[in-house]
C-alpha cells in the first residue's frame, strides 16, 4: 500500500496556505507573462461586452429606427469585435499553457532532485509508485490549481464584470433582480468544499494503489506467469479500479449535488428579469434593444459566474495533489549533502571496520561490534548463512546507511568525514540483481564512468569476457537491453555489470555474489572478468558457492552479525569449524570443484 498521511491536518497545507504559496513561489516568477495573459483576457472580455451591447443597438435599428444601413454597419463592427475577441483568446491560451508546461516541469524536476537526494532507506520504506503518482498527479495538480486562479481573475471575474456592467448600463433595478440568486447558490457550495477534499484525497491514494499493483504486476512478470497470478493480480487491479471508479462516481455526485439548486436559482433570476424586462417594454417605455441586450449579457454572465461559484470545490480537490507533491519537497532530506566534507584520498585502499554495529530498525541489531581488515590489493571473502549481515557490511561501507557504533576506515579516513560522492566514485560495486537501465549495452556499460572512450568501452567489455556475445547481436554495442535488461540472459547482464565496473578503474571493488545466479558455463567466464576486475584492487566479495573464493587471501565466516571465523580456505578446513562444515556441505551437494576462483595473486 502506498505509504500517506492518513489524515489531512489544516496545517502547514491549509487552502489558503497552499495557495497563498503556490501563487507566491511558483506563479510570481512568470509575472510578467501573466500581465501580458491578464490583458489579453481584459481584451476579450471587453470584445464581449462590447459586442453584446452592440446587438442591442442591432435590435433597436430593426425593430425601432427600421435603419438597414445601420444593421449593416453595426453588423460589421460586430465581426470586428468577435475577431478581437478570437485573437486575444488565442494569445492568453497560449501564454497561460506555456507557464503551465513550465510550472509543471519546474516541479517535476524539483520533486525528483528531492528524491535523488534521499537515502536509501527511505525507499526502502516506501514503494515508486507513491512517487510517480506524485510526480505526475501532484505536479499537473499545481499547474491546475494556478489556472484556476488565473481563469478565475483574468476571465471569469473580468467577463461576468463586464457582463454586469452592460446589465446595470442597460437596467440597474433589472440587475439587482438578476443577481438575488448569487447568496444563496454560495451557502449551497461553501457546505460541499470539505467533502470533496477527503474525496479527492482517496482518488490520489487509490490511483497509486493502481500504479502499484500495475508495477509490481508488470516487474514481476515471469513470477505471475510462472505461479499463475494473472487472475490473482487482475483481481487485485480490478479492486484498485473499482475503489478510485467508486469514488470517483462519489466525486461526481457530490461536485454536482448543488446543479439543479443552482439551476433553479438561476431559473427564477432568469423569470424575474424576463417578467420585469417585458413589462418595462410594455408598460415603461424601454426599448426591445435594452431588453435584449442586457437578457444577453444576463445569460453569458451565468457560465463565469457558475464557475467562480464553483471554484472553491474545484481548487480544494486539486490543493490535494499539491499537497502530496509538496509534502516530499518539503520534508527534510533523509541524507543531507556531504559534498563540502573532504575527498576520500587513497593510498593503499586499506579498509577497516573497528567494533562496528548496526540496526535498521531501532533494536533489531543487524551487526554486533564486527571488527575486519581488507588488505590494500588483496581479496577478502564475506560468506556465511542466509541473513548473516554479509551485504549489510557492503552497505555500510558505501553509506547506503550509517552505522549504529563504531567506525569504518579507508587508509585510516573515518568513511563519515569525507563526502560520500567521494568515497562512492573510489568503489565499484557489482550487485546480485544487476540493474540495467533501459538503454544500449554501449551506454550501460559507459555508465561506469561518463566520458569513457569507444576503445575503453570495447576493452571494459573485453576483459568482462562480454565482447563476444555483444558482437554476436546484429546491433552489437547498439544492442537495446530491454527494461532492466530484460532482452539478456542473467550471465549477459552480469559481465555487462562487471565491464561496467572495470570502465570505473576504481581501486575498491565489492561483490555482492556476482556469480550467484549463473550456471557453470556463464559463471566460469563471470569469474575470469571479476579477477580481472580485482586484480591490484582492494576487494571484498560475498559468496554463496565457496568454491569461487577458495584461493581469497582472507575468508571471514560471517554468522548472526559476528564473524565467527577467519583465515585462509586451507586453515579453515583443517579447522573443521563452520568454514569447513559449509564447505563439506556443497561440496558434497554440488559433486564438483572450482571452476575459477577468485584468485589471491590475481
Ligand atoms: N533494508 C532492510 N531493512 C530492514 N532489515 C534489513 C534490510 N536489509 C536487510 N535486513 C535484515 O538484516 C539482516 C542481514 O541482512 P543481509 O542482507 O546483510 O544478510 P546477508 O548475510 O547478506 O544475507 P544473504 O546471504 O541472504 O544475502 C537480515 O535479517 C535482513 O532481514
Amino acid at each position: 500500500m502506498a505509504q500517506f498521511p492518513k489524515k489531512i491536518t489544516d496545517d502547514p497545507y491549509a487552502a489558503a496556505i497552499l495557495i497563498r504559496r503556490l501563487v507566491m513561489e511558483q506563479g510570481i516568477t512568470y509575472w510578467r507573462r501573466y500581465l501580458v495573459a491578464f490583458a489579453l483576457m481584459a481584451t476579450a472580455a471587453g470584445a464581449t461586452a462590447a459586442a453584446t451591447y452592440v446587438l442591442g443597438q442591432v435590435i433597436n435599428q430593426a425593430y425601432v429606427d427600421k435603419n438597414v444601413p445601420g444593421i449593416a454597419m453595426l453588423s460589421g463592427v460586430t465581426v470586428v469585435l468577435l475577431f478581437i475577441k478570437g485573437v486575444a483568446t488565442y494569445g492568453h491560451m497560449v501564454i497561460l499553457t506555456k507557464i503551465s508546461n513550465a510550472i509543471l516541469a519546474t516541479n517535476q524536476r524539483q520533486l525528483f532532485a528531492k528524491l535523488m537526494r534521499e537515502s536509501i532507506g527511505f525507499f526502502s520504506e516506501r514503494h515508486s509508485s507513491e512517487f510517480l503518482a506524485r510526480l505526475t498527479a501532484g505536479a499537473k495538480s499545481i499547474t491546475d490549481v494556478l489556472n484556476m486562479l488565473v481563469n478565475a481573475v483574468g476571465r471569469d471575474l473580468l467577463m461576468l464584470l463586464a457582463m454586469i456592467g452592460v446589465m446595470v448600463w442597460q437596467d440597474p433595478l433589472m440587475s439587482f433582480i438578476g443577481l438575488v440568486a448569487v447568496p444563496p447558490a454560495m451557502l449551497v457550495l461553501r457546505k460541499l468544499v470539505k467533502r470533496i477534499k477527503g474525496l479527492a484525497y482517496n482518488q490520489f491514494t487509490g490511483t497509486a494503489d493502481i500504479l502499484e499493483t500495475m508495477q509490481e504486476s508488470l516487474q514481476g512478470i515471469r513470477t505471475v506467469k510462472a505461479f499463475t497470478l494473472e487472475d490473482a493480480m487482475q483481481s487485485r487491479i480490478d479492486e484498485n479500479i473499482a475503489v478510485v471508479e467508486r469514488n470517483a462516481n462519489k466525486m461526481a455526485r457530490v461536485a454536482n449535488r448543488s446543479n439543479p439548486l443552482m439551476e433553479m436559482l438561476g431559473g427564477f433570476a432568469v423569470a424575474g428579469c424576463l417578467l420585469y424586462g417585458g413589462y418595462s417594454v410594455v408598460a415603461l417605455g424601454a426599448t426591445p434593444g435594452q431588453f435584449f441586450s442586457f437578457m444577453t449579457a444576463f445569460l453569458m454572465a451565468t457560465e463565469p459566474a457558475k464557475r467562480l461559484a464553483r471554484l472553491n470545490i474545484d481548487l480544494n480537490s486539486q490543493l490535494v495533489g499539491a499537497r502530496m507533491l509538496l509534502e516530499v519537497v518539503d520534508s527534510p532530506a533523509s541524507e543531507q549533502s556531504d559534498d563540502d566534507k573532504p575527498a576520500l584520498r587513497l593510498t593503499d585502499a586499506r579498509i577497516e571496520l573497528n567494533d562496528v554495529s548496526f540496526a535498521y530498525r531501532a533494536g533489531e541489531t543487524v551487526l554486533n561490534r564486527m571488527s575486519l581488515t581488507a588488505e590494500p590489493g588483496k581479496v577478502t571473502a564475506l560468506v556465511g548463512p542466509s541473513g548473516g549481515g554479509k551485504s549489510t557490511v557492503l552497505a555500510l561501507l558505501l553509506r547506503f546507511y550509517e552505522v549504529t557504533q563504531g567506525d569504518i576506515l579507508i587508509d585510516g579516513q573515518s568513511i563519515t568525514s569525507v563526502s560520500r560522492k567521494s568515497l562512492r566514485a573510489q568503489t565499484a560495486y557489482v550487485g546480485q540483481d544487476v540493474y540495467l537501465f533501459r538503454d544500449t549495452i554501449r551506454n550501460n556499460i559507459a555508465f561506469g564512468r561518463f566520458g569513457a572512450t569507444e576503445n575503453e568501452i570495447t576493452d571494459a567489455a573485453k576483459a568482462a569476457c562480454a565482447h563476444d556475445f555483444i558482437m554476436s547481436f546484429p546491433l552489437g554495442y547498439d544492442t537495446p537491453v530491454g527494461e532492466h535488461g530484460t532482452q539478456l540472459s542473467g550471465g549477459q547482464r552480469q559481465r555487462i555489470a562487471v565491464a561496467r565496473a572495470l570502465i570505473k578503474n576504481a581501486p575498491i571493488i565489492l561483490l555482492d555474489e556476482a556469480t550467484a545466479a549463473l550456471d557453470s558455463e556463464s559463471e566460469k567466464q563471470v569469474q575470469e572478468a571479476i579477477e580481472h576486475l580485482c586484480r591490484n584492487r582492494t576487494t571484498i566479495v560475498i559468496a554463496h558457492r565457496l568454491h569461487t573464493i577458495m584461493h581469497a587471501d582472507a575468508i571471514l565466516v560471517v554468522e548472526g552479525g559476528e564473524i565467527v571465523e577467519r583465515g585462509r580456505h586451507d586453515e579453515l578446513l583443517r579447522r573443521s569449524g563452520r568454514y569447513a562444515s559449509f564447505f563439506r556441505l556443497q561440496h558434497h551437494d554440488a559433486g564438483s570443484l572450482p571452476l575459477a576462483p577468485v584468485s589471491a595473486t590475481a
